[in-house]
């Protein structure tokens, strides 16, 4: 913890994937005062935390997990799904399955068309280059995988590490190969913005040490953190923004804070900022007034800014999840429900990061839009959307289906995932029930995320105690588009197990979870309603697009309707993008400091300090 100063340029609400990008960035100038606050504790030499493969380890418990439930969902035979959110430094950077990969192009050139100058593919490639250095795979795994595409010159030059692993066996090499027996070989790096197929991203893993690279590692190392001008306060819960409301439009001056010790105190800063992430930023700020007239007047909090935006256009990754026994010796994570080979996989990790717990070995796909007969062509394509035309009306919605009507945008992302899941489980008590080997059998799973989903989902506070979760309601399935799009790929699926090598590995007529095959349309829709959960990668809830469509945030991160306040997380982006999003939240948040301190010279310049 640096040394503690009156006056703070910037308080940083959150230190979390986002909120510790940012602090870095800003104290790089010596002369620029930040404040970091942060609600979970500093957890950066836990072995929960360090060891990639005991990540399980962290979920439902309260010094590492804010653990949501969402209400039942009426698209997913009203299951309740879990979902974990990182309580301490490095935020869900800290408890994530550490996949890494980079958006295709075309995503992030939407964020651009809705209305987001500076936001497009071009404008934000230098900091996808900033905030990583990729290692090049081992040779090995060139070999074991085929990685002829790969790009050993795209390395960046960023704090977060990331590696390939040694470890990649059968399972993996075979997903590789069937996939491009199918048509979908991948043929470009997929890190350039563009590819289809099945390709193994890295993880973020430092490959020297083998431990998680995530933004505490990475941005508060403790040569950071002796900086003079940073001062980080963990167990410090933020209750509210504070307001000056004297000089016409709202001025963010400071935020109520709640220590350890339960009291409770005011701090002034230059300017706010928050990232709380995808579901507390909305939190955060409709404690402090921002919101819809409706519901703050409902909880008799007085209104700082009129938005009903705020908490609403929640977008997510539905993921459908299967499991498929394997035969006899194919390697399955699920052996380590056994304490003996648990024991001697942590041996052999403590002996130099050796072994498969320093490693990430999930592979993925992109794909198209397909079903069981492969990949779609155009016309069956544009005739699907044209036949669910009334529930693509808003702008954002026009997007997606423009997107998914190109040739080359995946519509899903498939994971090969290396042991069982149960993700037909109604109300799981956290994300670890999901996951734990709990049937006898051998499994490895497939999982078939949406990569653009047309729901649109909420988070909104019920109560003014920032110790009580907001309800968080996905609204998975609400336009049926989802669920069409879910079962089609579901459907390729039984595909894939037709096919070989790949579906050599499994157990003919084996145990399968759920037990219901996607061997029809209708057949995959209810795989779909029984074991689809949330991939974890809330965003969007308080978009950057004009106020008009929807918007919470303008281009430059500024919260409508006030100054000094501004949010740098998940939350902002204007459209889901396809494929894991922390690289996008890194990106945001390099891109975000740079704007920081671009105002900041303005204001300079204009002789301000403040706002
Ligand atoms: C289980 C899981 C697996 C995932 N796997 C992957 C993956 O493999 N690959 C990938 O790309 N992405 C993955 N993700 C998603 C990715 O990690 C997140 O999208 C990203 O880290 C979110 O960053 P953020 O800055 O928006 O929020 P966070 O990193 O969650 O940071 C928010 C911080 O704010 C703090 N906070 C909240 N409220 C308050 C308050 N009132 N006062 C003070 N502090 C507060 C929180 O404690 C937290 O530290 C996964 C996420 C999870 C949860």
């Amino acid at each position: 913890m640096g040394s503690v100063v009156d006056f703070f340029d910037y308080i940083i609400v959150g230190g979390g994937t986002a909120g510790l990008t940012v602090a870095n960035r800003l104290t790089e100038d010596a002369n620029i005062k930040v404040l970091v606050i942060e609600a979970g504790q500093d957890r950066t030499s836990d072995a929960l935390v360090q060891t990639p493969g005991l990540v399980l380890g962290m979920y439902g418990k309260p010094e590492y997990d804010w653990n949501f439930s969402s209400t039942p969902q009426s698209g997913l035979n009203n299951r309740i799904i879990n979902q974990p959110r990182g309580k301490q430094l490095g935020g869900s950077s800290a408890i994530n399955f550490m996949m890494l990969l980079f958006p295709p192009r075309g995503s992030l050139d939407a964020w651009g068309a809705l209305g987001n100058q500076g936001w497009d593919y071009d404008s934000l490639s230098p900091y996808l280059r900033k905030f990583v250095t990729v290692h090049p795979p081992p040779q090995a795994a060139k070999e074991t995988l085929g990685l002829a595409y790969h790009d050993d010159s795209l390395v960046g030059n960023g704090p977060v590490q990331v590696s390939y692993s040694e470890g990649y066996s059968t399972p993996n090499a075979v997903w590789m190969e069937t996939f491009s027996k199918l048509g979908l070989k991948m043929k470009t790096d997929p890190r350039t913005g563009k590819g289809l197929g099945a390709f193994q991203q890295g993880g973020s893993i430092n490959p020297t040490t083998k431990t998680r690279s995530h933004a505490a590692s990475a941005h508060y190392t403790p040569e950071i953190a002796s900086r003079p001008n940073l001062t980080v306060f963990t167990e410090t819960a933020v209750k509210k923004i504070v307001f000056d409301t004297s000089k016409g439009e709202p001025v963010a001056v400071g935020v109520l804070i709640r220590s350890k010790d339960g009291s409770e105190k005011t701090l002034s800063g230059g300017e706010i900022i928050l990232a709380a992430g995808a579901l507390m930023s909305p939190q955060i700020l409709e404690l402090s007034g921002i919101g819809s007239r409706s519901l703050l007047e409902s909880l008799n909090i007085p209104v700082i800014v009129d938005n009903s935006n705020v908490g609403e256009n929640l977008q997510d990754h539905p993921i459908t999840c299967q499991s498929f026994e394997v035969n006899p010796g194919v390697p399955s994570g699920d052996v380590l429900r056994d304490p003996d080979v648990l024991n001697a996989l942590l041996q052999q990790y403590q002996d130099g990061g050796r072994g498969p717990l320093g490693q990430s070995n999930i592979s993925v796909a992109y794909v198209p839009l397909a079903d069981e007969e492969g990949v779609y062509s155009q016309d069956a394509k544009k005739a699907l959307f044209a036949s669910y035309d009334e529930h693509v009306q808003t702008q954002d919605r026009k997007m997606i289906r423009k997107l998914l009507e190109e040739p080359d945008e995946p519509s899903v992302q498939y994971f090969l995932f290396p042991s069982q899941a149960h993700t037909v489980l109604h109300d799981p008590p956290s994300m670890a029930d999901y996951l734990l080997p709990t049937s006898p059998e051998n499994y490895l799973t497939v999982m078939t995320m949406l990569n653009h989903p047309f729901s649109r989902g909420s988070i909104h506070i019920t109560s003014d105690d920032v110790d009580e979760l907001p309800t968080w309601d996905p609204q998975f399935n609400s336009n049926p588009l989802d669920l069409e799009i879910s079962a089609r790929h579901v459907q390729f699926v039984e595909t894939l197990l037709r096919t070989s090598p790949f579906g050599d590995i499994f157990k003919p007529d084996g145990a399968r979870i759920p037990q219901v095959r996607g061997d029809s349309l209708e057949n995959a829709r209810e795989v779909v309603r029984q074991s689809q959960v949330s991939c974890f990668h809330p965003s969007c809830s308080l978009s950057m697009k004009p106020r008009e469509q929807g918007g919470v945030v303008d281009n430059r991160l500024r919260v409508y309707g006030t100054k000094g306040l501004r949010v740098v997380d998940a939350s902002v982006f204007p459209l889901q993008i396809a494929g894991n999003i922390q690289t996008m939240v890194y990106t945001v948040a390099e891109r975000a400091a740079d704007i920081i301190k671009e105002d900041r010279k303005v204001l300079n310049n204009q002789g301000s300090s403040n706002f």
